[in-house]
């Protein structure tokens, strides 16, 4: 009785009954479906936080999608925990850097990071994504014109072959060739069997296990392996750049300025490692490409079923001059319509999870109705508790975003009124959750909106986007990623040059 008297999840509404198994409770539906969907649907009819059951006999996991609750697990870093058995593959494929990081670990790694993505740094990367997104408006150019004015491409290699691009060079300096280098190729290749090892049954199975017992991860299973390639091949080449002390004084990129301002620091304990730089720099290869390519492939998709919207946005860049600049492109309001309403719905992260290292009282937004339909004002939880945060759902709400929520206006930005109220949204930029908020928001947002800001206007002044007759569908894999014909990493369009 004491136990269960200390918690309120055992009164949240239950995702229907229908959707769950024995053995795999709900998740394996969530899973299953696209991203994000099933929670959706669950929200529409048990509210903004309800229960699922968890596979594999699993405590019952909470569903927040309640904007006050989810501000408060993200302020509370020290209390809402990233699953620690997930620790492990993290740690296999990302190193033992800031996404790894937990506790005052975290905290000094971020402090001796923020450095490297201050607003003022990533005005400097500018010139690069320039030059980047433009090699990737005349690769498709070239394409078009190949193809006698038209041509059938896969977006999203295009968008991740660019970013992956950006992120060598101001990340360590490295040039990837437009995906043409060894090292790029291996890259490409590895995350692609990643992603659609992801989509499989045995991903679930695999992730189940680690969860239930987090030292199976230490078997030599290919799944594992695979996910380790890509951060050997990163490994390997900026171990020699950080070994050989070669970075440049003047650098830009990412890896000087942390080497820079390793070397003015006295303190050993105010240093990063050389082994922190090196999983850092890699964490942010492999954080900082998949991620914004495919939000971008799924805005050029939805700037494909808008054609009006995509010449008004053409418009607007060829008006604004052929060089695109940091302060120039920052000027352009429907551009900055467009990346916001691509990055609420197609958050490139959909959904996160967390575990509550202590009992703590959760406040909402709104009250819940509990299964025996009394109301609760506020969450009382126990230590262990595991949450699911559905950016998604969250982001197209009917009852905070109105009933036009699941619909891409980006005049919805630009009008008085067409946004909810920054109360109803207590989260950081625009008001989203796409990129986490508090302590652990993503690092690199500024680079990632800056990138998504040029790409997509060096894109959109030359060239035409269409949709295609295939029915492309989103997936979770591990970030959200395109599915056509059980095809992973697909998205294709049709895309012409602009008159
Ligand atoms: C559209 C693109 C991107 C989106 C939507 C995105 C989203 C996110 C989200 C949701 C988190 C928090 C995950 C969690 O704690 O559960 C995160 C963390 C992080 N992101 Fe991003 N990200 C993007 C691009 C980037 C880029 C370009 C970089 C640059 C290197 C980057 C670096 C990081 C890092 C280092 C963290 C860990 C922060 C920490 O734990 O303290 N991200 N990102």
């Amino acid at each position: 009785h004491g136990r269960r008297s200390r918690t309120d999840v055992h009164r949240l509404a239950s995702a229907p009954a229908g959707d769950a198994s024995w053995l795999w409770g709900h998740e394996l539906r969530a899973f299953e479906g696209a991203a994000c969907e099933m929670y959706t649907r669950w929200a529409g009819a048990c509210g903004r936080v309800f229960r699922i059951k968890g596979a594999l006999f699993h405590s019952d996991i909470i569903v927040a999608a309640d904007h006050a609750a989810v501000a408060h697990i993200f302020q509370n870093v020290d209390d809402y925990v990233k699953s620690p058995a997930f620790r492990p593959p993290v740690a296999n494929v990302l190193g033992e850097g800031v996404v790894w990081a937990e506790g005052d670990d975290h905290k000094k790694q971020r402090r001796l990071l923020a450095p490297a993505f201050s607003p003022d740094t990533v005005k400097g990367m500018a010139d690069d994504i320039s030059e980047c997104s433009e090699m990737l408006e005349s690769r498709l150019a070239n394409e078009v014109l190949a193809h006698g004015g038209g041509a059938t491409v896969n977006i999203i290699e295009h968008a991740s072959t660019c970013t992956l691009d950006i992120i060598g060079r101001v990340a360590f300096g490295h040039d990837f060739g437009a995906g043409q280098t060894t090292e790029a190729r291996a890259i490409r290749a590895s995350w692609a069997a990643h992603v659609n090892s992801g989509l499989t049954f045995g991903a679930f199975l695999a992730m189940l296990i680690i969860r239930a017992c987090p030292h199976v991860f230490l078997l030599p299973l290919p799944a594992i392996r695979a996910g380790g390639r890509i951060r050997e091949i990163v490994t390997h080449l900026s171990t020699r750049l950080v070994r050989r002390g070669v970075f440049s004084d003047r650098g830009r990129d990412i890896l000087s300025i942390l080497m820079r301002a390793d070397r003015l620091r006295g303190a050993k304990d105010e240093r990063l490692s050389p082994q922190q730089i090196v999983d850092n720099i890699n964490t942010f290869m492999m954080v900082g490409h998949e991620t914004t390519a495919g939000s971008l492939a799924f805005t050029l998709l939805e700037l494909a079923r808008r054609p009006d919207v995509q010449a008004r946005l053409r418009a607007e860049v060829r008006a604004s001059g052929r060089e695109l600049a940091h302060d120039d492109v920052q000027r352009l309001a429907l551009l900055d319509a467009v990346v916001r309403e691509g990055l609420r719905l197609h958050p490139a992260a959909p959904q996160t999870e967390r575990v509550a290292l202590k009992d703590d009282v959760i406040p909402l937004s709104m009250p819940v109705r509990t299964a025996d339909g009394s109301m609760l004002a506020a969450l009382r939880i126990r230590a262990g508790q595991v949450f699911h945060i559905p950016f998604t759902t969250m982001h197209v709400n009917p009852d905070v975003w109105g009933a036009r929520a699941a619909e891409f206006d980006p005049d919805r930005w630009l009008v008085p009124g067409g946004v909810p109220p920054p109360a109803a949204l207590p989260h950081g930029w625009s008001g989203l959750v796409t990129f986490c908020d508090g302590p652990r928001n993503c690092l690199g947002y500024r680079l990632a909106i800056l990138e998504f800001k040029i790409i997509l206007a060096s894109l959109v002044r030359s060239l035409e986007f269409h949709e295609t007759e295939a029915r492309v569908s989103t997936r979770i894999s591990p970030t959200l990623q395109p599915v056509t014909d059980g095809q992973g990493g697909v998205l294709p369009l049709y895309v012409t040059l602009a008159a």
